[in-house]
């Protein structure tokens, strides 16, 4: 078993629980659930810098990363510091996020925010709008084609965008979909942990145009960026960078000035 096979099924065991506390209809009576999203595909179309900036808490990889900020303080201080859009892990048991990360995130900001998690099920589509994201991740190595589709397009059909991750050319080539705007190449290999940007590298030359292309995990220097800038990419998601420090915000800051 790998470690992605254990939270996968751990996941659908938390989706068929909450279900039954929660069902997908009253979701739909949440009150964000009506809000209007903001695109995070076109933030990243249109900044120059394109950074999403991400809230970890701790991750199986790394255990503690930071415990001491509070989510409010880092969205505040990520917004500021003029970053693209914020993603926030809601994962609890292997991330240490939560749903209520995400609905105070968006209390505080007003930019656009990408629900970070293991999705398996449409439930947590609905979830992810009814607590205030504008964007959802589906990961190619966790979902078969058929599911990479249909959640993609429910996704749609409530206004989120869609962040599709892969990490090899097996993944890419069943995630080239219509209903999917952004391409997300993971650096880390989920099943070892190992990561190299040369595999966003690899992988760019396969991503069509319309996709935003973006770069995720492992990204801690400004030259990083420079050179997959040349690669296509527009949009460069960064966790642990900013979030190993006292002040992320500040730190996202200092490195967005770095790249100006
Ligand atoms: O902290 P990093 O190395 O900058 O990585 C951020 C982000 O890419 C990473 O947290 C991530 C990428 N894909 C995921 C899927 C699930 C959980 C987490 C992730």
């Amino acid at each position: 078993m790998t470690i992605l096979d254990t939270i996968t099924a751990y996941k659908l065991k938390e989706v068929n629980a909450k279900k039954k506390v929660l069902p997908q209809s009253l979701l739909e009576h949440f009150p964000f659930f009506d809000r209007v999203p903001i695109s995070l595909a076109e933030a990243l179309r249109n900044a120059p810098t394109g950074i999403i900036a991400e809230h970890k808490r701790r991750s199986p990889s790394k255990s503690v990363i930071n415990d001491k900020v509070s989510i409010d303080e880092v969205a505040i201080g990520y917004e500021k510091a003029g970053i693209s859009g914020m993603s926030v892990l809601t994962d609890t048991k292997f991330f240490g996020g939560s749903l209520d990360d995400l609905v105070l995130a968006r209390a505080v900001t007003s930019f656009p925010l990408l629900r970070k998690e293991f999705i398996v099920d449409p439930y947590q589509i609905y979830e992810a709008k009814a607590y205030g994201a504008d964007a959802i991740l589906l990961i190619a190595a966790c979902l078969k084609q058929s599911e990479l589709k249909d959640y993609s397009e429910i996704a749609k059909s409530i206004g989120l965008d869609v962040l599709l991750e892969v990490h090899n050319m097996e993944e890419l080539e069943k995630s080239l979909l219509p209903s999917v705007d952004m391409l997300g190449v993971n650096n880390r290999n989920l099943k070892t942990f190992e990561v190299s940007t040369n595999i966003s590298k690899e992988l760019s030359k396969h991503i069509p145009d319309e996709f935003v292309k973006v770069s995720e995990s492992g990204i801690s220097s400004v030259e990083t960026i420079k050179e997959l800038k040349e690669y296509g990419f527009n949009g460069f998601l960064i966790g642990e960078n900013f979030m190993k420090t006292d002040n992320p915000g500040e730190s996202a800051s200092d490195f967005l000035k770095q790249l100006q």
